[in-house]
């Protein structure tokens, strides 16, 4: 989709930003690009919607090179978000939304129809913020604002500088999060570019680690991470990069244990009986398809006498997380509830839970894996509980 080829850019001072750029994007596919300030992601990010013209190479988009297409019908197939969102300050956040649509000439009243469905796309009630002005919003609220524009008149091709630089960790995290959402649906071939390894690791299908002026590594985050192709992306991604890993690392069933379960219909009694002969003192409750339901302690179970179904005394369960999300959400969950251990599930099914140990394992393997060039599954390790 965004081909480089061998693209260079000197500037008129002598400046070397980039040098024998070559790399691919493919057609929905979200890359960011990552390095120290001054690397030269702008620069690449600049060039392909020719607000910079490169001094050697060639970049083409959908096989064509961009060099010979007009400037200004270019930038009308790429969205273009940047941190300092750069909104019309005396326009309405719904007429700036519509920006291009109406540049492009579209009627003003479908236009707007359209601005108001991008607000409502980025989490923005159109009725509440369209007619608001962009001073009377939050800096994440104006960031919506900024990706809604870029994305209003359905560009192929999205580009984002720093998108949630200006906004603090929490509301990044959220926007970010929001993005991914969107991306799922919209499917943009996006380049977005970063200084942060953590929001590339995050946003990216794929990284490009950035070297003074090169691409030093051009990968998976998971690859990146495991496996850091020399001494410069190793020291870049960082000593607690096994820590970064659990953002990357997803719940695969294999990762589960199956702890002792009890029927929500099952009399008390004969889980009780059945908890006390299994020396278990709590199990999960599931509905009679395996739904997940909730928990009920041993203790809960031998207090309560002779009568009543498990039903009666199942608590919820506050710490669940479905099977693919991953490794970090399942030991956030467990930090957060003083959890020693999270339910995983699949659809609305109890496939099992997540201990510290096995939460532990699953990132040895991932990592081994990646080491040997191999899928995690045919990694064997003894788990910490068999040692
Ligand atoms: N117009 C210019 N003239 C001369 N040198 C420039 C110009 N624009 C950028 N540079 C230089 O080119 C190099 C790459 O700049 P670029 O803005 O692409 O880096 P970056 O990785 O995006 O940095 P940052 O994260 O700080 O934005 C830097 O050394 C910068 O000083």
């Amino acid at each position: 989709m965004i081909r480089f080829e061998q693209v260079a850019k000197v500037y008129p001072d002598g400046t070397t930003a980039v040098d024998g750029l070559s790399f691919e994007v493919a057609k929905g596919e979200l890359v960011t690009l990552v390095g120290p300030s001054g690397c030269g992601k702008t620069t690449t990010m600049m060039m392909v919607n020719r607000l910079i013209e490169p001094t050697s190479g060639r970049i083409l988009i959908d096989g064509e090179d961009i060099s010979s297409v007009d400037p200004v019908k270019l930038r009308r197939r790429i969205g273009y978000v940047i941190q300092q969102v750069g909104l019309f300050p005396h326009r309405t956040v719904l007429d700036n939304t519509a920006t291009v649509p109406a540049l492009i000439g579209w009627k003003k009243s479908r236009a707007r129809a359209r601005a108001a469905e991008l607000l409502d796309l980025v989490g923005l009630d159109p009725g509440t913020y369209g007619p608001r002005y962009p001073a009377q919003l939050s800096g994440g609220q104006r960031q919506r604002v900024g990706v809604a524009r870029a994305l209003a008149a359905d560009p192929p091709v999205l580009l984002m500088d720093e998108p949630f630089g200006a906004v603090d960790p929490v509301v990044r995290e959220r926007l970010q999060n929001e993005f991914l959402n969107l991306q799922a649906t919209v499917r943009k071939t996006v380049l977005l570019v970063t200084h942060d390894i953590e929001e590339a690791v995050r946003m990216g299908d794929r990284i490009a680690v950035y070297g003074q002026g090169r691409i030093e590594q051009f990968d998976t985050p998971a690859a990146v991470l495991g496996t850091p192709a020399t001494p410069y992306v190793a020291r870049f991604v960082g000593a607690d990069r096994g820590l970064k890993r659990l953002s990357v690392t997803a719940i695969e069933e294999d990762d589960l244990e199956q702890p002792p379960l009890a029927r929500l219909d099952e009399s008390v009694r004969t889980a009780a009986l059945r908890l006390r002969s299994e020396g278990a003192r709590w199990a999960v409750v599931v509905g009679t398809d395996g739904e997940l339901h909730g928990w009920v302690s041993a203790e809960a179970l031998a207090l309560a006498g002779e009568r009543g179904t498990v039903g009666d005394l199942a608590r919820r369960m506050e710490a669940w997380v479905p099977l693919g999300a991953p490794l970090k959400q399942a030991f956030s969950e467990m930090l957060q509830h003083d959890a020693g251990w999270v339910a995983v599930v699949d659809g609305s099914r109890f496939a099992g839970v997540l201990t510290p140990a096995k939460l532990h394992e699953a990132l040895r393997r991932s990592v081994d894996a990646d080491e040997r060039g191999v899928s995690r599954d045919e990694v064997e390790f003894d788990s910490v509980s068999d040692v």
